[in-house]
């Protein structure tokens, strides 16, 4: 037994047969210590709602659920992981529903929505194919403050650093200005290829995010054109990448150098800029 009094992931795994499928993103996490870390980087659960992305055989759901979260939503694509994911739920009766279906195709406001009261918080190990897809829906949701009140994922450590990243940084792009426009965005800690079955071949961060209680008014639809454009040609200078929107004289107006490029530009000009268009 496993100090949740669960079995072992290892022995999980072998008895269900969940060899774990490349094309579902499947790198497993089977040491708790390690879960446990996630959880706790996600703050007090005590309260909260997790909803969980791919919780495969349920390493994270269960570290989750030890960790003391109320209740958590967790959606699973991999029907081979269902009974495993039953055996958590009735060792915690009433806090763990399980979700069988495709995560791009899920309503998440809904779901939070359909959760009684208290804070929703986003934690996951994410299938590394569609991890950045989710991130952009989660962050340009049209309702602000937005559902959920952190979001504790894991990325490849590249991806990681794109969404942390400051102006004048080779990894400053879409993303960054993206989650710098509405998020505190932070890696709370990296996890070595090892720490996963099987090792994928790059080190993962774990990256929190916290909604920002005011983002700078800007049309988030407009934004994503604007960053689009610019970003689309990062080397030219701006009057030339953001020709289609309106060029040079679309920058003076929003006050920006037309010669500058792209990755120069901080968040609130980015802002600026939508803001002119
Ligand atoms: C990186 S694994 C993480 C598994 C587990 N949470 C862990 O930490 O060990 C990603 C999980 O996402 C699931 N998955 C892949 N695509 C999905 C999708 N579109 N919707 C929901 N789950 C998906 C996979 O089956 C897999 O269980």
């Amino acid at each position: 037994m496993s100090m949740d009094g669960l079995p072992p992931l290892r022995a999980v795994i072998e008895s269900h047969g969940l060899q774990a499928k490349k094309a579902l993103g499947q790198n497993f996490l089977l040491d708790l210590n390690l879960t446990g870390k996630i959880a706790r980087a996600a703050g007090d659960l005590t309260e909260a709602t997790v909803i969980e992305v791919g919780p495969g055989p349920g390493g994270l759901t269960r570290a989750l659920l030890f960790s003391g979260a109320r209740r958590v939503i967790a959606i699973e694509r991999d029907e081979r992981c269902l009974e495993a994911l039953a055996e958590v739920s009735n060792h915690y009766p009433g806090r763990l529903e399980v979700v069988a279906g495709d995560a791009l195709k899920t309503d998440f406001a809904a779901l939070a929505g359909a959760a009684s009261g208290g804070p929703v918080k986003i934690v996951a190990n994410l299938p590394y194919n569609i991890g950045t897809e989710l991130l952009i829906r989660w962050l340009t949701v049209t309702e602000w403050p937005p559902f959920y009140t952190s979001m504790t994922l894991m990325f490849q450590r590249e991806v990681a650093e794109r969404i942390v990243a400051r102006p004048g940084s080779d990894a400053y792009g879409r993303l960054g200005v993206l989650a710098g426009w509405r998020t505190d965005a932070r890696i709370a800690f990296d996890v070595p290829p090892q720490a996963f079955t099987p090792p994928p071949k790059v080190t993962s961060s774990v990256v929190h995010l916290a909604p920002r209680a005011s983002p700078l008014p800007a049309e988030v639809k407009k934004l994503g054109r604007v960053t689009e454009a610019a970003f689309g040609q990062r080397r030219k200078m701006l009057r030339q990448s953001v020709k289609s929107l309106g060029g040079e004289a679309l920058l003076t107006r929003a006050g920006i150098d037309p010669t500058r490029r792209a990755e120069t530009l901080s968040v609130e000009e980015f802002v600026r800029l939508t803001n002119a268009v």
